[in-house]
């Protein structure tokens, strides 16, 4: 059966990517975007006059809500309460104020940088007596600009706030402060035999209290479940200052309300969070990575039900990638595709306990994908150079994404039947008014990634994707955000899918938690609310 399968002579090991602030922001400087005035009570678009500018992403103005300005009392207060972490020089602001894709730019003139949970009461407490609105940042890697100020609210970083408070070798529970960078968690946990339960392409700088307040998904979602599952206890400072510890690190716990479920995708609107109480998987003993190629969507979600069947346990990872991304790849960032060309290519991955029963197993799969003609060509690695070489095919679309224009992202949940039909449908709606149109993601959660490019910032381009986009989701019943979160982007689409209801008791839920609005502003909630 391996006779099938290229080997990876030729396929030389990259290196893992990951999301590093320093590498992505040089490189996007032909980005439009978003820019804030805060004088001016309005969002700015780039290469405008301030004062007289929109909000680009969403077509609409945002206008400044009526905060108080920082004054030179609250920064002596700042001070004294966070010596030597009470940021003011515009240099350092500079990066913390646009996001990572450079497409939503703030004007904060302060950076706060707690290092313990007290410090962010403290915080929080002064800045809902004063009015202050106060925009919550981990590592600034998001993709909806939900983690950057829209005009000059506070930026409240939490990345001092990195250790790690405690882990159960037996129940492979960690609790550790938000600031953790994530990658960092992965390295003390596997040192110890375990695992995190998320991976993520941005794993390099996103912080975990960022991936728990925006509920990210990531690679093995399919295998471990979504954080709202594997978050056991948090820990969140509320907008008037009050700790809600609810860091418990329990399997089951059926006393009422689950709390720490409102704060889980709250992207910071809600509270801060502070501290996480997680529950990693044990380290898999073997893992294996095959690299498929498929001559359609159809025969592509055949080896995804045939994949179920087989791999079964130790299925880990089942995500896809078109022809037109894998170019991107190739043009832009140099990588080699390891098969021959094709219409669509499957990364799987398998994590198990027995090396040769899961090769077994992984081999008997090949074997029948290949003799029903599903996959017409593959390739599969065992060593971890290799698997992180095949890893960042699938994990560095989006860095290629960014060297081919302006890129409009969509991350949708549609029955998973149906995720690559948007982009076909989009393609011809489109016709050749987008440079590109690319699709991606976790076949496995339904998940699909729609990007679609153009030569730079197109308005006209813009409206002909959108409300079709939300329309055809909402058709389908799906999501208009699957795993991204509403940020500053998406906020006010959130009726394609959530009904009026529900949207009216989240607005009725934040006035409770914060009446005076001061946390993340302009973010997750609709206008409307
Ligand atoms: O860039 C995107 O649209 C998706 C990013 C991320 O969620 C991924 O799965 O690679
Ligand atoms: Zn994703």
């Amino acid at each position: 059966m391996a006779n099938c399968f290229h080997g990876l002579k030729s396929f030389g090991a990259q290196a893992p990517y990951r999301w590093i602030r320093s590498q992505c922001l040089s490189s996007l400087s032909i980005l439009g975007g978003v820019y804030a005035a805060p004088e001016t009570n309005r969002l700015v678009a780039s290469g405008q006059t301030r004062g007289m500018r929109t909000n680009s992403t969403a077509g609409v103005e945002i206008k400044r809500l009526p905060f108080s300005r920082v004054s030179q009392r609250d920064l002596a207060f700042f001070e004294k309460a966070l010596p030597g972490r009470t940021i003011t020089d515009p240099d350092v602001l500079a990066s913390s104020n646009v996001d990572w894709l450079k497409s939503v730019r703030g004007s904060s003139e302060l950076l706060l940088r707690p290092q313990t949970t007290e410090d962010v009461s403290q915080i929080l407490r002064y800045c809902n007596e004063r009015r202050l609105a106060v925009n919550p940042q981990g590592g600034n890697t998001g993709l909806v600009g939900g983690s950057v100020p829209v005009f000059d609210e506070i930026i409240l970083s939490t990345s001092l706030m990195n250790r790690v408070l405690h882990f159960d070798q037996v129940s492979g529970i960690l609790t550790c402060q938000a600031g953790c960078v994530l990658e960092n968690l992965s390295s003390y946990v596997e040192e110890r035999d375990f695992i995190m339960p998320l991976d993520l392409g941005a794993k390099g700088s996103c912080q975990i209290g960022g991936n728990v307040a925006t509920n990210a998904g990531g690679l093995r979602l399919l295998r471990h479940g979504s954080l709202r599952g594997t978050v056991l206890g948090l820990e969140v400072v509320l907008a008037d200052g009050k700790v809600l510890n609810c860091l418990t690190s329990l399997r089951k716990d059926n006393t009422g309300y689950d709390l720490k479920q409102l704060f889980i995708g709250s992207e910071g609107t809600l509270g801060v969070i502070t501290a996480v109480s997680i529950l990693c998987p044990r380290k898999p003993k073997a893992v294996n990575v095959a690299f498929l190629g498929c001559s359609s969507f159809q025969q592509l979600l055949k080896t995804f039900h045939c994949c179920r069947g087989m791999l079964g346990e130790i299925l880990s990872a089942f995500e896809f990638l078109d022809g037109a991304c894998m170019r991107l790849l190739e043009k832009h960032l140099k990588l080699n595709n390891p098969i021959r060309e094709s219409p669509f290519y499957i990364v799987i991955e398998t994590a198990g306990s027995n090396a040769s029963h899961d090769e077994e197993k992984l081999h008997h799969f090949l074997q029948e994908v290949m003799t029903l003609s599903l996959v017409t060509d593959g390739t599969v690695a065992t060593e971890d150079a290799k698997i992180k070489a095949l890893w960042a095919l699938r994990e560095r679309i989006t860095e290629g994404l960014t060297h081919d224009g302006y890129t409009y992202k969509y991350d949708i949940s549609l029955p998973v039947e149906k995720i690559y039909q948007l982009v076909e449908d989009m393609r011809e709606h489109l016709g050749d008014k987008a440079k590109n149109v690319v699709g991606y993601g976790h076949v496995g959660d339904g998940n699909l990634h729609l990007n679609i490019t153009s030569h730079s910032r197109d308005p006209d381009l813009l409206a002909a994707i959108e409300p079709y986009v939300y329309k055809w989701t909402a058709g389908c019943r799906g999501s208009i955000s699957a795993e991204h979160g509403l940020g500053l982007k998406k906020r006010n689409y959130i009726h394609y899918s959530k009904p009026p209801e529900a949207v009216a008791l989240m607005g009725d839920i934040k006035r409770m938690l914060d009446p005076h609005g001061i946390l993340n502003p302009y973010k997750t909630l609709p206008d409307s609310c």
